[in-house]
């Protein structure tokens, strides 16, 4: 998809099931080499980044099967630990491999990842903690060279509660000996995902959700069945989508307790939520308020993958909303294309300060990161006549045929 039409202006009203979350797929899909087994996994969302994770499996040796929302991957006849330079630049994630096939094949070259729209994203401490576990780690030429004689357990103290890092040294330390320890471990809902996916295969990880994650070592893991847990950035997007056009949705296959600082800041903004143990309905106000102050921070606080759309409903909401990008240095591109929406938006440094306007109008704008691409999609739906949204293929690495799932609660979006 490199272009998406949407004419604004059309309630967003009706009900939708949210899927399976990127952010749990792609290191569960790394992880279903440490078995050498079968592995069902459930609710995997239609992606390119999941297309790009199986494109990684097979290289490897794995055979993977799809059948609907539902993967088997078998990696008894795992063959190869290096995994191809374009795959991993393709995406970021990909860099959890590095743990899952060390712990896997003792050894794994790939080269850095790529993907960085959103400002750089350093590797550090993901190599850090993994050397001291006792990886040699060699980087030359643009390219990581592990190898391990058996990972030892030990304990980590992460600097920063690095979500990938966490991810590559729960990976790493499923088989090595003894007990590792992860402090300041990241907290968020898909790494409970993961520990719950490592436990099912036999796996003994406990902690997650928690600053301190322990995992130990055991001999083998065994098949695993598993059902991913639905997508709480793709949950908040539809949410605002209907608060930007004065609907009404309801959301199944949620757990609300993920969403909570979304649901805080769009409560602030005059917005009705009601619960039940897994839906939300939310019913838009006649008039949207201002957010007083949206910080990103690591989960439980508001996640930085969703700071673009609710940038997205603040330039509609009466009086000023201040942002502060805490996560990422370079996550503001969509506001400059919002300004060409008719969108008042000042960024400093970290800080944006967004001024809210009456209406937006549509224009010809471009994507240029996946959630930036989101908030374009948002604005155009609210905003008056024809929007056009340039370089949409970013937006399919995490939004299973948005323009499908849009059509069905009211929008009026065309794929160009
Ligand atoms: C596939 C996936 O799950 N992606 C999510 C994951 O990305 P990802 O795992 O890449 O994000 P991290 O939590 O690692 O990064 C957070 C911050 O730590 C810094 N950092 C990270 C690692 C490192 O070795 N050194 C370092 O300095 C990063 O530059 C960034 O400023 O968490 C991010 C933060 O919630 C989300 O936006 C991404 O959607
Ligand atoms: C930044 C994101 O993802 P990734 O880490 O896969 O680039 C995101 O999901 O918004």
């Amino acid at each position: 998809m490199s272009k998406l039409m949407i004419r604004g202006g059309h309630k967003i009203e009706g009900e939708l099931r949210v899927g399976g979350a990127k952010n749990s797929v792609l290191p569960i899909l790394a992880a279903t080499v440490l078995n050498g087994k079968v592995n069902i996994v459930h609710d995997i969302p239609k992606l390119s980044d999941v297309e790009v994770m199986i494109k990684i499996l097979k290289a490897v040796g794995c055979g993977v099967k799809r059948e609907g929302n539902t993967m088997i991957v078998d990696s008894s006849k795992l063959n190869n630990h290096k995994i191809p330079e374009e795959l991993v630049r393709e995406m970021r994630s990909s860099i959890v491999f590095l743990g899952a096939m060390l712990a896997r094949c003792g050894e794994t070259i790939m080269s850095y990842p790529g993907g960085c729209e959103i400002g750089p994203r350093p590797i550090d401490l993901h190599l850090k903690s993994l050397r001291e576990m006792g990886a040699v780690i060699e980087e030359k030429h643009g390219f990581l060279i592990c190898k391990s004689k058996g990972l030892k357990a030990c304990e980590i103290q992460l600097d920063f509660p690095s979500v990938g890092a966490t991810e590559n040294i729960m990976l790493a330390a499923v088989f090595a000996q003894g007990t590792t320890t992860i402090r300041n471990a990241a907290r968020e809902p898909e790494i409970t995902d993961l520990q719950n996916f490592i436990n099912a295969m036999g796996g003994k990880v406990s902690g997650a959700g928690s600053a301190t994650i322990q995992i130990e070592g055991v001999k083998e893991l065994h098949d695993v069945e598993h059902t991913i847990i639905p997508d709480r950035i793709v949950a908040g997007t539809y949410l605002i989508a209907a608060a930007m056009t004065k609907g009404e949705i309801i959301l199944k296959n949620v757990i609300p307790e993920h969403i909570q600082s979304t649901i805080y800041k769009l409560k602030e903004s005059g917005c009705r939520i009601l619960y039940t143990q897994d839906s939300i309905k939310l019913v838009a106000p006649e008039k949207l308020h201002a957010i007083e102050s949206t910080k990103t921070l690591p989960y439980p606080g508001f996640p930085t993958d969703m700071q673009s759309q609710i940038m997205a409903l603040m330039t509609m909401s009466e009086g000023i909303s201040i942002i502060t990008e805490n996560i990422f240095e370079n996550r503001y591109k969509h506001a400059y294309e919002l300004v060409r929406m008719g969108a008042n938006i000042k960024i400093d440094g970290r800080v944006a300060i967004i001024k809210g306007v009456p209406k937006l109008t549509g224009a010809t704008v471009a994507a240029n990161d996946l959630r930036g691409g989101a908030a374009l999609i948002l604005a155009g739906l609210a905003a008056e006549g024809a929007t056009i949204i340039e370089n949409a293929k970013h937006i399919e690495r995490g939004y299973d045929h948005i323009e499908e799932v849009l059509k069905i609660v009211g929008a009026e979006i065309y794929k160009l």
